[in-house]
């Protein structure tokens, strides 16, 4: 297998772009530079929409953003508004400036502002600074910030997760931008598991309840799947569609004021995490969590077509926290503005066949239950695609797509419609095994009725043997690889043919839940 160096790997390039503004009278004038342009992140040419910059020093306003390396062209101004009085505006003379798709060069002439009365004009110098990185830079950027530095943001916090709160600001935009990837942390064997079971919090299994199923094992499931939206008709639009919470408290973020970030550079083919830290001695560290926020907002600004529409497709045998991954993942995804939904096709079969399925229902050569379970997971992949159809962007589709032949009926059913990735948990650990088991049976709806609770760890334990003698490892097509990684101390990270914006910002994400002690590009 041919392997690649990190930085200029397949996974698409970013771009770092941090605009300065420098003139000591805007603040003696009491003027606030703003920058405003083509794109609706960027105000639509609308100037009470523009983006405020922040003072970096007493003369030196700064706004940053992370682009895609072939971002859609921005063509944009400055303007500047009196401090606490955004409806008046002075817009730069001269022609628009652009940030040209492909390039990396800004234009950077004096900004010139002529004002009707005595102040005449007011000009200012433009300074422009550009920087490729790739999604390992920003990972090990922002890890390194992590364990090394003080946390610094410039005035206000930049970045929040919660923007129903407070945090919404004038123009619509998040205000407090509280970056919690370290909260996205990998259980380790001894943390508690937390009460609610992932799987239920997944969506709705559309099409069965649609068609209608009987009553009895509806019944049956909602005793056990005590989902708090199961069946609830609270949370559906007015158009009846399931609507979830998290969709309300989706916005768009804005990176304010970054300095220039230092990004470290791995080159090998493997990567030692541990050697891609950050210079702990570089002064203008804090840009990490403002390169890493600024990438939240080409989130939104920009976005390949291509990647509009993406299913990661979990891989792997029961209980290897696929589902644990899956949520996490959609979490960070709808954080960062993307639609995402969640699909656990555990979920579609204990509503079609009931919650009390022996480990001979799993047994890989038992036809009947073959197909039945592919039946349901062809239902949940319908449904995805249907959703994406309607607008979604990314689907996540959790099952234990153990075989080759499932997953390509899975590929088939995508084709047109949606690029895959698959993304396989794989865990060798015995220790972290057994309690995953254990926590299994004490949480999951499948033994909700198990009154013995040896005897359904017994059956759990069966069911992983049935799976066992038909897995089938990923080898085809784009995946990622995390194999024993739940320690949160090592483990590896294994990446073939990924590419995209997107799936780039998965494997960023990936590599910061994770910590891997290593990492593996293929192709
Ligand atoms: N990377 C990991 N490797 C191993 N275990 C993990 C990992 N991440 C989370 N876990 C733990 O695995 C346990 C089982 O998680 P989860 O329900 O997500 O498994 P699953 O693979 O979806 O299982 P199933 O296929 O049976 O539904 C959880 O208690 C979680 O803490
Ligand atoms: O049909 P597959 O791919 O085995 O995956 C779905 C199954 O995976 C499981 O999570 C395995 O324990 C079941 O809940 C579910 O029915």
């Amino acid at each position: 297998m041919a392997t690649a160096a990190v930085s200029s790997g397949g996974i698409s390039d970013q771009l770092f772009v941090s605009i300065k503004l420098e003139c000591p009278r805007l603040d003696e004038l009491g003027l606030v530079p703003h920058v405003f342009g083509s794109h609706p992140v960027a105000g639509s040419w609308d100037s009470s929409k523009a983006l405020p910059m922040e003072q970096e020093e007493a003369a030196v306003w700064g706004l940053s953003c992370v682009v895609p390396s072939h971002h859609e062209t921005l063509d944009f101004k400055f303007l500047l508004k009196p401090k606490g009085n955004s409806s008046q505006c002075i817009v730069e003379e001269g022609p628009d400036r652009s940030l040209v798709c492909g390039s990396s060069e800004v234009e950077t002439r004096n900004a010139l502002f002529k004002f009707d009365d005595e102040l005449g004009a007011v000009e200012c110098k433009v300074f422009v600074e550009t920087e490729i990185l790739s999604p390992f830079d920003l990972a090990a950027s922002w890890k390194a910030h992590q364990e090394h530095l003080q946390p610094r943001v410039r005035g206000a916090h930049d970045v929040s997760m919660n923007a129903e709160s407070e945090s919404r600001a004038k123009n619509g935009f998040a205000s407090g931008l509280e970056l919690d990837l370290e909260k996205y942390v990998v259980p380790t064997p001894n943390m508690g598991s937390g009460v609610v079971y992932a799987a239920n919090l997944t969506e709705n299994p559309r099409s069965l309840l649609t068609t209608g199923i009987s009553s009895n094992i509806l019944h049956n499931s909602i005793k056990g799947d005590a989902s708090p939206n199961l069946y609830a008709s609270a949370n559906k639009g007015a158009d009846g569609r399931h609507v979830p919470p998290q969709e309300e408290q989706r916005a768009i973020f804005v990176d304010r004021g970054v300095g220039s970030p230092k990004f470290a550079r791995p080159t090998n083919e493997t990567i030692s995490m541990s050697n891609a830290k950050f210079d702990s001695e570089a002064k203008d560290m804090p840009a990490a969590e403002g390169a890493v926020a600024a990438a939240a907002v080409a989130d939104q600004m920009y976005g390949p077509k291509e990647d509009r529409k993406l299913a990661i497709v979990l891989v792997g045998l029961p209980a290897r926290g696929k589902t644990f991954t899956a949520a996490k993942l959609t979490r960070y995804l709808r954080w960062l503005g993307h639609e995402t939904k969640h699909f656990n096709v555990g979920k579609y079969r204990r509503l079609k066949h009931g919650i009390n399925q022996t480990a001979d229902f799993f047994r890989g050569d038992n036809k009947e239950g073959v197909e039945a379970r592919n039946e349901v997971a062809a239902l949940a992949m319908e449904d995805m695609l249907s959703w994406m159809q309607e607008g979604g962007q990314v689907g996540i589709f959790d099952a234990t797509n153990s075989t080759r032949s499932r997953r390509n009926m899975l590929m088939k059913m995508a084709e047109g419609k949606c690029k895959i990735i698959f993304l396989e948990t794989i865990c060798n650990d015995k220790d972290v095994l057994e309690r995953n088991m254990r926590l299994k049976v004490q949480q999951s709806p499948d033994y909700a009725e198990q009154t013995d609770f040896e005897a359904g760890v017994r059956d759990f334990k069966e069911r992983l043997a049935y799976y066992e003698k038909v897995y089938e490892p990923v080898e085809e097509g784009s995946y990622v690889k995390m194999i024993d990684m739940v320690s949160g101390s090592g483990g590896q990270l294994q990446i073939n043919d990924i590419s995209g914006y997107l799936p780039g910002r998965i494997v960023f994400f990936l590599v910061c839940i994770v910590s891997p002690s290593e990492l593996l590009l293929h192709r």
